[in-house]
């Protein structure tokens, strides 16, 4: 299939990974058609817009000479999925992680979008060919999935389904680039793709060295955070390992992996966490406690943080 050039961008969903994606392609001239269930949920998705707009525009992370109005203009908000998919050459999807959810929804636009419109699901880790099972043309259908948060946090994974075209995988990378995105292009797709696999194998053992007392759910994050953190924040795994030398690293692996943990039910902690409620920062309490000033404070250091490396990778492109 020939994608027309991509001027139209639709982004279903306005929640906080939807928001986000919608506010990267608005801050790079593209108009975006903002779709959503309700006008509360809109309301609420423009707010988060505005919000991280202020922190990009602060940063002089806008185009040259864009004001946040200009990037504000170029939003049209839906709760009419048929209205807002119809005008769109690229649709992207980040609604509930849900299998069925995702199905209905994409077969429901696929019956009011562009025969030539490119579809993306932001999806954490289904599989895209299960996804993609409902469309009549599966080969524009691929997931391009974001980090959270999605507007400061440069890598998305282009994982392709089994229908999935190779000019659907080269059109999304190179949209994405043109955004100023870091597109990793997957060989083929898996659940939980690279990231999530390799962060549910981390959060595994964390939490299985809380649980086995043998540290604290804060020293385990200071010692990943000063430690493992600051050096992937570099080099990834596999050059670090390089760098520390293969042999000790396989002398390791003769005796480490059989003490690690290999379950495969979720971790008693976070299904009690999960059970009573506690879901983390958006419920105010987790593993540890989000409300009040050092709540803020922390996500707000988090942000400052990843906006001095994105002002610096620009400053590297530049
Ligand atoms: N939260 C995270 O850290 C990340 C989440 N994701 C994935 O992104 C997707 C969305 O996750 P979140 O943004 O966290 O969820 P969320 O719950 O914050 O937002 C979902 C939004 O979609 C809307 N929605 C649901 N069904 C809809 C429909 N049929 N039509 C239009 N809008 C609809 C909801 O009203 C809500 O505003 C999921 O697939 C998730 O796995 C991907 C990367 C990171
Ligand atoms: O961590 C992220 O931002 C993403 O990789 C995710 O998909 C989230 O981890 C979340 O959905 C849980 O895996």
């Amino acid at each position: 299939m020939n994608f027309p050039a991509i001027t139209h961008i639709a982004a279903i969903g306005a929640g906080t990974m939807g928001h986000a994606t919608a506010l990267e392609f608005a801050v790079h001239g593209y108009d975006v058609n903002l779709i959503d269930l309700s006008d509360q949920a809109l309301a609420k998705g423009m707010d988060l817009i505005r919000r991280d707009l202020d922190e990009l525009y602060q940063h002089g992370l806008l185009m040259k000479e864009e004001t946040r109005d200009d990037v504000l203009e170029r939003f049209s908000l839906f709760t009419d999925l048929a209205a807002g998919v119809k005008d769109a050459d690229y649709i992207t999807e980040s609604v509930a992680e849900n299998l069925e959810v995702k199905k209905d929804l994409w077969k429901a636009v696929e019956e009011a979008a562009a025969a030539d419109a490119i579809f993306t699901t932001n999806t954490s880790g289904l599989s895209p060919t299960a996804i993609a099972d409902v469309l009549e043309k599966p080969d524009r259908f691929v997931v391009a999935h974001y980090w959270n948060p999605a507007h400061l946090m440069p890598l998305v994974e282009v994982v392709p389904g089994r229908y999935t075209s190779e000019q659907t995988v080269n059109t999304t990378v190179d949209l994405l680039t043109a955004i100023g995105k870091k597109p990793a292009r997957l060989h083929r797709e898996s659940p939980g793709f690279v990231g999530n696999r390799i962060q549910m194998a981390v959060i595994r053992e964390a939490l299985h060295i809380v649980e086995e007392g043998i540290a604290s759910v804060e020293d385990v994050d200071t010692i990943v955070t000063y430690s493992l953190g600051r050096r992937w924040n570099i080099l990834g795994p596999i050059i670090s390992a390089d760098l520390g030398g293969l042999d000790i690293f396989y002398k390791i692996s003769t005796y480490l992996p059989q003490d690690l943990d290999n379950s495969t039910e979720p971790n008693k902690l976070l299904a009690d966490k999960v059970a009573e409620g506690d879901l983390g920062s958006k419920s105010g309490q987790g593993f540890y406690r989000w409300t009040g000033q050092k709540g803020a404070e922390t996500i707000a250091r988090r942000d400052e943080e990843l906006m001095k490396a994105l002002v610096s990778d620009r400053q590297e492109e530049e």
